[in-house]
């Protein structure tokens, strides 16, 4: 039996690399697969064959969805040679995908891609199966299910995956529901104004006519381009900025009074908040859509600015009694928007090592590969997710910011 085990959840490529490679296998293999299969949106995914064949590695990070290129815990780690075979016992491009032992009608899976189709996004849906591991596993769908409502085909492939999932981590997906469901219930946002898009409150004018001008020239006239890809430029209005500080405050010591043990953005961190996690998922959304898309659009079309279509919005925090510094890292996203709240901090400068392949993570950089940014209240910085960067320590004071990894789903070829 071979456990393969994708920390963090999988999206993007990284969604489709992992479907294509159950695929794979499957092909590889003479006998059928017992597959175990579960992704969590910010847990790790666990695929599990009994297979002598392993195209997807392990990350060390319990789960992050970033991924940490010291300590030699390496994610996304090169695949292997992609396997060759037949065609399934189940008929040519298809196989079950069901156990036998479910005692109701197979649900079936075809064995290669319809790479013409576009799948849907699942992310509105909120369903304790990854948006993005459906929307890859879309493109394997049989023909007559291609047309259905969004609504069937998630269930169809959230009957299939369910079955898979072992009952631990079946536990974790409904613990993390419940999460989400106890504080939206429960939390009385203390600044209400938050969690509806108002542009003029939450962006300095320069920032909101560059985006409503709509071109490059405009974005250009408000932006710099210390380095190739990462873009720096006013934002967010100081008011805005100290409101966001204090509703996370808020909300952290509404977790503290009433025993909730807050979630993480993600192992890397000790401290922080999930925007999403309580309420502020609309308006990051919106966020995204029309305030990052525009730029992405037009720098980052490369690598699907384009097309983002999803987000992890958090808070991370930094000073005494807080973390201190982020280790060199890649992000979980295409696009990473990384605004400063403040407060009064020395130190805490990112710096950006250049791009690379996931097969070289971790090459040595190139002098001209170096940018160090200092980081200033209501500035931000737009860089790919996949530029290789961290955050020196926060040696005085206390430094808060606001992340949004923006990403977009797996699309048909
Ligand atoms: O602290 C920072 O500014 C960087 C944070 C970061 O890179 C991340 O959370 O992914
Ligand atoms: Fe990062």
């Amino acid at each position: 039996m071979l456990v393969v085990l994708c920390k963090g959840s999988l999206f993007g490529d990284d969604a489709q690399e992992a479907v294509d490679s159950l695929f794979s296998l499957r092909k590889s293999t003479s006998s059928p697969i017992a597959l175990t299969l579960s992704s969590l949106d910010k847990g790790c995914t666990v695929l599990q064959l009994n297979s002598s064949t392993c195209t997807r590695m392990t990350t060390s990070v319990p789960t992050s969805q970033s991924i940490s290129l010291h300590g030699g815990s390496i994610g996304r780690q090169p695949e292997a040679s992609p396997a060759t075979g037949s065609t399934s016992q189940y008929g040519k491009n298809s196989f079950e995908a069901g156990s036998s032992s479910r005692g109701k009608e197979m649900s079936r899976l075809v064995l290669n891609p319809i790479k013409n189709h576009k799948p849907e996004s699942y992310e509105d849906m909120n369903l304790d199966i990854s948006s993005m591991l459906l929307s890859s596993l879309e493109m394997h769908l049989p023909s007559y299910m291609l047309g259905a409502s969004r609504n069937n085909k998630a269930s169809y492939m959230r009957g299939i995956l369910q079955d898979y999932v072992p009952p631990a981590l079946r536990y974790r997906d409904q613990k993390q529901k419940e999460y989400r469901e106890k504080i939206m219930s429960n939390y009385q946002p203390l600044h209400q104004e938050l969690y509806t898009i108002d542009p003029v409150a939450f962006f300095v004018p320069a920032f909101l006519k560059a985006i409503k001008d709509n071109t490059e020239q405009s974005f250009r006239s408000i932006m710099s381009e210390p380095a190739p890809g990462i873009f720096t430029f006013e934002m967010l209005q100081p008011r805005f900025c100290e409101l966001l500080i204090t509703e996370v405050e808020h909300f952290e010591k509404w977790a503290d009074r009433t025993k909730l043990h807050v979630m993480r953005p993600n192992t890397m961190n000790q401290y922080g908040a999930v925007l999403d996690d309580f309420g502020l998922q609309t308006m990051l959304k919106k966020l995204m859509e029309d305030f990052i898309s525009p730029l992405s659009k037009v720098f980052y079309a490369e690598v699907g600015g384009s097309t983002l279509d999803s987000h992890h919005g958090f808070i991370v925090e930094y000073g005494s009694h807080r973390d201190v510094d982020m280790e060199f890292h890649v992000d979980d996203s295409e696009v990473t928007l990384n605004v400063c709240l403040g407060r009064q901090f020395s130190g805490g400068e990112l710096y950006f090592r250049g791009m690379r392949c996931d097969k070289h993570l971790n090459t040595m950089g190139h002098s001209e590969e170096i940018f160090d940014y200092s980081h200033v209240p209501g500035c931000a910085v737009l860089h790919h997710g996949r530029h290789r960067h961290g955050a020196r320590a926060t040696i005085a004071g206390h430094r808060v910011n606001l992340l949004l990894w923006c990403r977009r789903a797996p699309q048909g070829a």
